[in-house]
């Protein structure tokens, strides 16, 4: 059935005409084919447009002063769009404005190969049954001078065309009697505000009732020579379109060339750095692209990286396809030249940015790192840019990669979960800044980074992480030895390591097993409410496998000086010992608590204090006195000393 060919096999006699429903079509068109319902006001603005051109193309030599003026009536609820364009004769309003699918402006193209044209498919002035009841539209052609012509329909199903006074100069008033739930449409604030975006770009003024601005009067930077900075002139023109967020900085969209299949794209526009902070992945794309000066699609933010969050802008391109109803854009090859025109437009501008305005770089990097991060992942110029200026999120606040790196010894320390455990606790207490890995793009980019810059990149909560961390001891502790101090130190459920790690003035720490921690959440008979069902039978499989046993790992850092004093003193069968382990055990649970409430104070200064302590302690007592008491004045308050004397007081004499 192609070309509208009746199959051959059928005979002319039992072939049938398809009948139109036009009631039915119009109503479909009408109400179906927009989205909203001002897309009316942009087809009539354009239609006016469009008939302007008309007039400059038949007649251009005449004294034609091309203007568009909306006016609304809220008393009277309706909406009128006035042109002096072309105007159209009777038989031309039969033939093209009351014709679905005809229309005299893609004849006109095709005849004269105007690129000014908008119109294509002969269907945007059904839209205007969409918002009114009534439709009168009062014309005299300019070929015509003296012939007024009045064409009336309701619904557009049905029309009548009568005699009207002559429009002196010629063209067009559309007028729409507005339906009862479009009457705010009347409101020539509102038409202001709309019509600016709409218009924005439209090369012929446009006015609202009887203002003597155009609501398209801020000039466009890429098309006219507008005086003084060019860089100013792109922040106005951002900041009067940007209605949501501030523009930061806007840099040009400029043509590439060559065709599409190549990356050639004939798009121009502006490109802007909003302001607002953008958490994650969060997507403040904006971007409005234009056909022939006529808003096309509002929301385009699928031509913009999905990564620039953080970008909005205006391009206008002729060599897009619009779908029917104007407001979306065909997925075809000019569309993809054009996503790549945009990535690397909004790359150059960030690199012109950070070169050119050091000042506006700073607060993209402080408004939008976040976004910035997986950025850089995204794009590897971008990268580049960015691994030595944004900033990570840490334990010490906003870094640069290389500031973590440079705290950290050589080696960039980021935390896998949400932070707060014990491993972090003693990179606090060596001042070393952890990355928050939880955090959105931190951790594939730091790893990256590491990659790159052929640094440590040190994971807090993974095994190897840890391993980091807790070093085998030169030479393992006797048997006996673990098991005192295991004794001394240890709560039931938690396992003794002996270790070395830094910093050496941190005596022990305690690190809970992640996996048992699981476990207990999941064997929890509260457990069954909360998870389905089937999850939580895979689970139970799952931690079914770990014992439960150690619920957390004591490290003991044989290091630290105090640890070796007190191990002196056990070995040297000194009563002291015992006290002494005990404090260590307070300490552990201290630690605990600070950890559980977060860090405070100065855990540096105090650990050094209570290490002093202990060696102080274990000093003072001389070596082989049974007599010294368990329990010394000023100790009695610690908490966890309660039984610990017998291990050590027995250990010391074996
Ligand atoms: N204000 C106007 N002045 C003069 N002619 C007009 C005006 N509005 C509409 N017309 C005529 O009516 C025809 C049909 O208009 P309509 O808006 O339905 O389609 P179009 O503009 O040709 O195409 P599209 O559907 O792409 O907008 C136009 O081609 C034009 O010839």
């Amino acid at each position: 059935m192609s070309e509208g060919l009746p199959p051959e096999s059928v005979p002319a006699e039992d072939l049938r005409t398809t009948e139109v429903d036009l009631g039915g079509l119009v109503n479909v068109l009408a109400t179906h084919l927009y989205s909203t319902p001002l897309v009316a006001l942009r087809e009539l603005v354009q239609n006016a447009h469009d008939s302007h051109t008309r007039r400059l193309l038949e007649d251009p030599d005449g004294d034609h002063r091309p203007l568009i003026r909306v006016r609304a009536d809220g008393a009277r609820r309706t909406v009128a769009i006035e042109d002096t364009g072309a105007g159209l004769t009777e038989p031309e309003i039969h033939a093209y404005l009351a014709t679905v699918g005809t229309g005299y402006t893609r004849m006109l193209r095709e005849l004269t190969g105007s690129q000014e044209l908008i119109g294509a498919f002969g269907l945007g002035f059904l839209s205007a049954f969409s918002v009114a009841d009534e439709v009168t539209v009062t014309t005299t052609s300019h070929r015509e001078p003296g012939a007024g012509h009045r064409y009336r329909s309701r619904g557009g199903e049905q029309y009548s065309v009568e005699p009207a006074a002559a429009r002196p100069g010629g063209g067009t008033v559309v007028e729409l009697a507005l339906k009862t739930e479009h009457g705010h449409l009347a409101d020539e604030d509102a038409l202001r505000e709309v019509l600016g975006r709409y218009c924005v770009l439209l090369p012929i003024p446009v006015f609202v009732g009887d203002d003597e601005q155009p609501v398209n009067a801020v000039p466009v930077p890429w098309r006219q020579a507008v005086g003084g900075d060019p860089y100013a002139a792109r922040m106005r023109f951002a900041a009067a379109f940007g209605r949501r967020f501030e523009p930061l900085t806007a840099f040009p969209v400029t043509p590439v060339e060559g065709g599409a299949k190549g990356g050639g794209s004939d798009a121009v526009g502006l490109l802007w750095v909003q302001d607002g902070a953008t958490y994650g992945s969060s997507d403040n794309r904006d971007l409005a692209v234009y056909l022939r000066g006529m808003l096309l699609a509002e929301d385009a933010r699928d031509l913009l990286p999905s990564w620039a969050g953080f970008v909005g802008g205006v391009v206008e391109s002729n060599r897009l396809t619009p779908t029917a109803s104007r407001e979306d854009l065909q997925r075809d090859e000019h569309y993809r030249a054009l996503q790549r025109q945009l990535t690397d437009a909004v790359v150059e501008g960030l690199y012109e940015t950070a070169r050119l305005r050091p000042a506006v770089w700073r607060r993209i990097l402080a408004r939008h790192g976040q976004d910035l991060l997986g950025a850089a992942l995204c794009d590897d110029r971008l990268f580049t840019l960015l691994a030595d200026d944004v900033p990570v999120p840490t334990s010490q606040g906003d870094l640069t990669a290389g500031a973590l790196r440079a705290a950290g010894g050589g080696a960039v320390h980021v935390a896998l979960g949400s932070g707060g455990g014990f491993e972090e606790m003693l990179y606090r207490a060596m001042q070393v800044p952890i990355a928050r890995g939880d955090r959105y793009a931190v951790l594939p980019f730091l790893r990256r980074y590491a990659q790159l810059r052929g640094c440590r990149i040190v994971e807090l909560g993974s095994e190897s992480g840890n391993r980091e961390l807790f070093r085998d001891p030169e030479r393992p502790l006797p048997a006996e030895e673990s098991a005192w101090l295991a004794g001394a130190l240890a709560d039931p459920g938690e396992q003794l390591v002996p270790a070395r790690f830094d910093p050496p003035g941190l005596p022990l720490v305690l690190v809970p097993d992640r996996e048992a921690e699981l476990k207990a959440r999941i064997e929890d008979d509260q457990a069954d409410a909360r998870i389905p069902s089937a999850a939580l039978r895979l689970a139970r499989a799952f931690t079914a496998r770990t014992d439960g046993e150690v619920k957390a790992r004591l490290y003991l850092n044989l290091s630290c000086p105090a640890v070796q004093d007190l191990l002196t003193a056990y070995r040297a069968g000194h009563t002291g010992s015992a006290t002494a382990a005990g404090l260590l055990r307070s300490i552990k649970v201290v630690m605990a608590a600070a950890s559980a409430g977060g860090s405070g104070g100065d855990l540096t200064t105090a650990l050094a204090g209570i290490g002093t302590a202990v060696s102080a302690l274990t000093a003072a007592v001389p070596a082989g006195l049974d007599a010294v008491p368990d329990s010394p004045d000023g100790l009695d308050g610690l908490h966890g000393l309660d039984g610990l004397d017998g291990p050590g007081g027995r250990g010391a004499g074996a």
